[in-house]
């Protein structure tokens, strides 16, 4: 039997955030607010000859990782990898990021590569920001709770707090992190746009991300819709960052979202990526 090894990493909703520059890819990242969430993605990893990375969602498989191709590069060693999630891809619930920390949590025990948790985050961390597939859920994902995050990279200072009560999320379709983390207009705008303060509780992060998400006007119409009636409504919900889709809280949330696609339940999660087991 071929050893293999299988770990998991919690997704991250972003509600608001603006880059941080910094001298290199530990330092480059960004500050913000966010929840990580119950769901996120399982990968299963087993030695081969050469790289290659199978996604798959629900009954569909695809070939290919770019993000997660370079960390194994940099880590000179080559696998089989296959990643699974339940949430869309390109949808803003952080799944770059997951499908990096649990794949290179499996390979680090799969190798016995003896690398340290925040080790491990840290060459994550570098792949998304080198692929412009995040900035700070890596960071974020490195444990639970609604996350506020004030410096850039995973060593910054994070504040954490874990509410009971689910978010409830629905997707309108991909929106390509890349593609705004490339656009200057829109990076000056989401810089104008951040509210320069934590979350209080799941309301007021509610309410700090639907400010941001108006001001930065990467609010598409679809999202539109789906607002206006979250705000018929009075139930506290914005946009998910970066993908076009609406996350929301509280009473009537899912109902309002169960209009406009297939609703997801999201528990606060209460750790970060871990190991779930190495076969034999
Ligand atoms: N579950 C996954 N397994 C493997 N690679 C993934 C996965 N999810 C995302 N990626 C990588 O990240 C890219 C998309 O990044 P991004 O738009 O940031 O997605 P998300 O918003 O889900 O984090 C994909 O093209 C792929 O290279
Ligand atoms: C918002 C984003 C830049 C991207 O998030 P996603 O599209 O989920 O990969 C995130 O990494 C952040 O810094 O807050």
């Amino acid at each position: 039997m071929v050893r293999t090894a299988v770990a998991f990493s919690p997704g991250h909703i972003s509600g608001y955030f603006k880059r941080v520059e910094g001298s290199d890819p530990a330092t480059i990242g960004s500050v913000g607010a966010g929840v990580v969430i119950s769901e996120g993605v399982r990968s299963t990893v087993e030695p081969a000859r050469a790289t290659s990375i199978r996604v798959v969602r629900e009954d569909h498989a695809s070939a290919g990782s770019p993000p997660i191709e370079y960390a194994l590069e940099r880590l000179g060693v080559t696998a089989r990898v296959t990643t699974e999630c339940r949430l869309p891809i390109g949808a803003g619930f952080g799944l770059s990021a997951a499908a990096l920390l649990a794949t290179l949590t499996a390979v680090n025990h799969l190798f016995d590569l003896g690398l340290s948790t925040e080790e491990v985050a840290a060459h994550a961390h570098e792949a998304e920001v080198l692929h412009r597939t995040g900035l700070g859920d890596v960071a974020a994902s490195q444990a639970g709770g609604v996350v506020c995050r004030t410096g850039a990279g995973i060593h910054a200072e994070i504040t954490r707090f874990y509410p009971d009560d689910p978010l409830y999320a629905v997707s309108l379709g991909p929106l390509p992190t890349a593609s705004v983390l490339s656009s200057p207009g829109a990076m000056a705008r989401i810089a104008a746009a951040y509210p320069d303060r934590c979350p209080r509780d799941l309301p007021d992060f509610c309410h700090l991300s639907r400010g941001f998400a108006e001001e930065s006007e990467l609010v598409a119409p679809e999202v539109r819709r789906v607002l206006d009636a979250c705000d018929t409504e009075r139930v506290p919900a914005s946009m998910t960052m970066l993908g076009n889709g609406v996350f929301a809280a509280g009473r009537g949330a899912e109902q309002v979202l169960s209009l406009f696609g297939e609703v997801y339940t999201l528990r606060v999660a209460r750790r970060g990526a871990y190991l779930i087991e190495v076969r034999p």
